[in-house]
């Protein structure tokens, strides 16, 4: 069975980062989740002035951690994917 975490984050709500960083940091210090693979989605990109997709990496605490899109670190597969729900596009990329 493949088994992966999902983190879908609102990267239109900058004032509730803290709180979905403290979320997805319990996540990630989750022993019993170390080696499952991470997808933290950055959504709503479809509203002005959401987030970047390094605002999101910097605010979520994840610069450095990821291992830019392809590439697959084997003991903490991590990537950040921009999406938007409503219009369809971008989580299928991450989830693939
Ligand atoms: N513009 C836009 N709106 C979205 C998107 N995805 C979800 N929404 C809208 O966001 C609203 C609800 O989402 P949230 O408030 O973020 O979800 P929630 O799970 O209720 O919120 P929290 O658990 O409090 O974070 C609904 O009105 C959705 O239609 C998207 O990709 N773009």
């Amino acid at each position: 069975m493949c088994r992966c975490c999902s983190h879908l984050v609102d990267a239109y709500d900058k004032e509730r980062f803290a709180e979905s960083k403290k979320e997805l940091d319990a996540l990630l210090y989750d022993e019993s989740l170390a080696t499952v693979p991470f997808l933290i989605l950055g959504n709503k990109i479809d509203i002005p002035y959401a987030a970047s997709e390094d605002e999101l990496r910097h605010f979520m605490g994840l610069t450095g951690l990821t291992m830019g899109k392809g590439k697959v670190n084997l003991e903490r597969p991590l990537e950040v994917f921009m999406c938007s729900i409503v219009r369809k596009m971008g989580y299928g990329d991450g989830f693939k």
